[in-house]
């Protein structure tokens, strides 16, 4: 849902990541920067409950967008690099643990189902990038679904932070728990990429198998031309 808005993002972090670049700075120093941010707001803020939980949202979307901002950095100053992407998304996994682990240990006594539902949106929430990286890994595009990064993000800080402004904790409680549930849904969406990629490997090894025992079979057999014309192999079929 709010991965559509990468590209008017991308277009909104220019002018900052060409001035941060003229300082200097180099954007995987932007990305470890901005996770020790989140890390530090969520930990330090969350816990506490109340209006602190809003002042820990506010801290943590402060550094969280600077995750649309270093890779716009390495792509204007063509400092792209594997360690930046490795650094990219392997510090996401970080971000994340720390807010949904910062909010199942400040609800654990307050509120179990709030802990509950932070603590499946912290697992489930782990095996939605994990696809799709096993899946990128095997060569098979895996991205999207309906509750990529920027959505789990968006709508569990909005939560948390009406929730700390004096709406009912049954607000965020509901909201985490919904949010597992779509995770896990996106899970099976990008399980369905590498089982429609696998079906087609099937298709193409049986194709090519098929081919094989025709050219095998027959003792005529010239390399380049098929063992038998089309007919027989409809016939065979
Ligand atoms: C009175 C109300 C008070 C409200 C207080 C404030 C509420 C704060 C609300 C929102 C702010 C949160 C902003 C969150 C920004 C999201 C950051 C983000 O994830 O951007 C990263 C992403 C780039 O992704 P990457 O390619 O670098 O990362 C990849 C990603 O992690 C993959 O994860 P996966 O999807 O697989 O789980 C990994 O697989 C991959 O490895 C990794 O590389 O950037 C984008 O996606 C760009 C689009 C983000 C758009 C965010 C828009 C936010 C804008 C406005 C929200 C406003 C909502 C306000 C509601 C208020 C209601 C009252
Ligand atoms: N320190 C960094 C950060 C990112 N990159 C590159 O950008 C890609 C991610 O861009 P987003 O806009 O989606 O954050 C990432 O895959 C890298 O190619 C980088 O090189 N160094
Ligand atoms: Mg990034």
């Amino acid at each position: 849902m709010f991965g559509k808005l990468r590209p008017l993002m991308a277009a909104i972090w220019q002018a900052p990541a060409k001035a941060l670049l003229r300082m200097g700075v180099h954007p995987n120093a932007v990305t470890i920067a901005g996770t020790i941010g989140v890390v530090t707001g969520a930990i330090v803020l969350l816990p506490r409950g109340g209006m602190a939980l809003f002042w820990g949202v506010l801290v943590i979307t402060f550094f969280v967008v600077t995750d649309m901002l270093d890779g716009t950095m390495a792509r204007l100053s063509g400092k792209t690099s594997r360690l930046g992407a490795y650094l990219d998304s392997t510090l996401d996994r970080v971000a994340d643990a720390a807010i949904f682990g910062a909010l199942v240990w400040g609800f654990r006594e307050d509120s179990a189902p709030t802990a509950l539902a932070a603590l499946l949106c912290l697992t489930i929430g782990s095996f939605v990038p994990y696809a799709r990286a096993k899946a990128e890994s095997l060569g098979v595009e895996a991205s999207g679904g309906i509750a990529e990064r920027s959505d789990r993000l968006v709508i569990t800080l909005t939560a948390t932070a009406l929730v700390g402004l004096g709406l009912p904790v049954a607000v965020l409680t509901w909201t985490l728990f919904l949010l597992a549930a779509a995770a896990a849904f996106t899970v099976g969406q990008r399980t369905m990429a590498v089982v429609r990629a696998n079906r087609e490997d099937l298709r193409d090894h049986q194709d090519h198998h098929r081919d094989s025992l025709d050219y095998g079979d027959h003792p005529e057999h010239h390399p380049g031309e098929p063992a038998t014309d089309s007919t027989d192999r409809d016939a065979d079929r």
